[in-house]
């Protein structure tokens, strides 16, 4: 059977004709090969600092299609034994990511060339033969290569860890505290089955403690959660929706960014926007992080504010006030109070002044592909593991603007991947 079309999709050829699928491949991967010619890419290559892969929307979407293929034919081939085998040895594999981030494996591999296993084992203080079982394992799949033997040197995946400590703090977060919480999902759920408690999440399950208390107490972690959300945008949340669909040039003054973390999202905007203020305002102190981050071009634009998101807003005069990445992290009664911790900045500022959320945000359901809803689903459980929070649809949000105060309106929506903008007014 042939098949021409590109946008045809795969339960349109038959999900299990091996051989469909198999065509469905060949004619995906050209559209790949054709697309990276026709914008000037080089073609992938397993060489540890190949050059980055295009993050644009027409390269996610042809990506998405041939990643749906690939899988349909792996888990046709396979079969459920082979798929359950391979599924639950995942921790096993998590648990030696957790042991190369801790014990620094990805800054100890240099960036070019080959360190002997007995030297890494040393830099690191493992002992050889750990060491030498943990790299294998990793090297099965992707992370770090054994070109020589005895000798371990970056793979992409790897290298990627040792230049980017942004997104190396997401994987030791992940890791760590969150992969620790996770492990107590099912304890939590049995402590009540029926009603999900959004103040006790497996997080506080297993660490006695909710999370953002949890990173007051502890400034190391604190420090690298902040890098790891930066590093998380870089892998999810990206800013585009923000930056390029509201229109920036026709605001004069200071933008507040609630929960604003270290800035990261603020200072970006800074760089595109230099008529534009910014304050930062998280429940944590972030000067510090923050500080290290601002550019010479930046640093007198972009400034830090503790404040927690539930007590009233005190700034006013705001050009606009930035709720990023901020409500799916808290249930609705939570999401309810944030909103109307707002209102009195809101109050204080022009009724032009919008409240910008940009946040995960649901499409109704059945409207999306398997790798997409995947991405979001393992999103809304880490809400549910760390939070307490969820993710919501555009109307979610808009029931939840009412009941803060009858007067929020939405007036415009942006949908951008997975993330979403609202612009939203506050009527007077
Ligand atoms: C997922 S991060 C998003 C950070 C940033 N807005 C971004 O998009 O990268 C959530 C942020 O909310 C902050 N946060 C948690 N509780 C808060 C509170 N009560 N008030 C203000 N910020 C809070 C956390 O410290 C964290 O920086």
């Amino acid at each position: 059977m042939s098949h021409k079309s590109n946008n045809k999709p795969i339960e349109a050829i038959g999900r299990t004709n091996l051989l469909a699928i198999a065509e469905d491949i060949t004619q995906r991967t050209k559209d790949i090969t054709e697309y990276l010619q026709a914008n000037g890419y080089p073609q992938p290559t397993l060489s540890a600092d190949s050059v980055a892969h295009p993050e644009t929307v027409e390269y996610v979407v042809l990506y998405g299609k041939l990643k749906s293929s690939l899988e349909d034919l792996k888990y046709l081939v396979e079969g459920p034994k082979r798929h359950f085998r391979e599924l639950c040895c995942h921790g096993y594999e998590l648990a030696a990511i957790q042991v190369a981030l801790e014990f620094n494996f990805f800054e100890i591999v240099p960036l070019e060339g080959q360190i002997s296993i007995e030297d890494l084992a040393e830099k690191a203080g493992v002992d050889i033969d750990r060491t030498q079982r943990i790299v294998r394992l990793l090297v099965t799949e992707f992370i770090f290569q054994e070109p020589t033997l005895g000798y371990i040197a970056h793979s992409p995946s790897s290298y990627l860890l040792h230049v980017d400590e942004e997104i190396r703090s997401t994987l030791h977060y992940t890791l760590d505290e969150m992969l620790k919480a996770a492990s107590a999902t099912a304890d939590n759920v049995k402590a009540s089955p029926l009603k999900y408690n959004s103040a006790l999440t497996p997080f506080t399950t297993r660490h006695g403690i909710p999370i953002f208390n949890f990173y007051e107490k502890d400034t190391r972690r604190s420090i690298r959660f902040a890098k790891a959300m930066a590093g998380w945008s870089k892998l999810n949340l990206n800013i585009n929706a923000l930056k390029e669909a509201f229109p920036w040039n026709e605001l004069k003054g200071t933008v507040v960014d609630v929960g604003g973390g270290s800035g990261k999202v603020s200072i970006t905007l800074a760089q595109t926007f230099p008529d534009l203020k910014f304050i930062v305002q998280d429940s944590v102190d972030m000067h510090v992080a923050g500080q290290s981050l601002l550019t010479d071009e930046t640093r007198d634009r972009v400034s830090f504010m503790q404040h927690s998101f539930f007590n009233p807003q005190p700034v006013g005069d705001a050009a606009a006030f930035i709720l990023r990445a901020c409500a799916l992290n808290w249930s609705d009664s939570d999401v309810v109070t944030m909103f109307r911790s707002l209102v009195p900045g809101l109050e204080r500022s022009e009724p032009t002044t919008p409240l910008l959320i940009n946040d995960l945000v649901l499409p109704p359901q059945g409207t999306l592909t398997r790798d997409f809803e995947r991405g979001l689903r393992q999103i809304d459980l880490i809400m549910l593991v760390g939070f307490g929070g969820k993710l919501r649809t555009q109307s979610e949000f808009a029931v939840l603007l009412k009941e803060a105060d009858e007067r929020y309106e939405i007036r415009n929506f942006y949908p951008e991947g997975l993330m979403g903008l609202l612009e939203v007014y506050l009527r007077r």
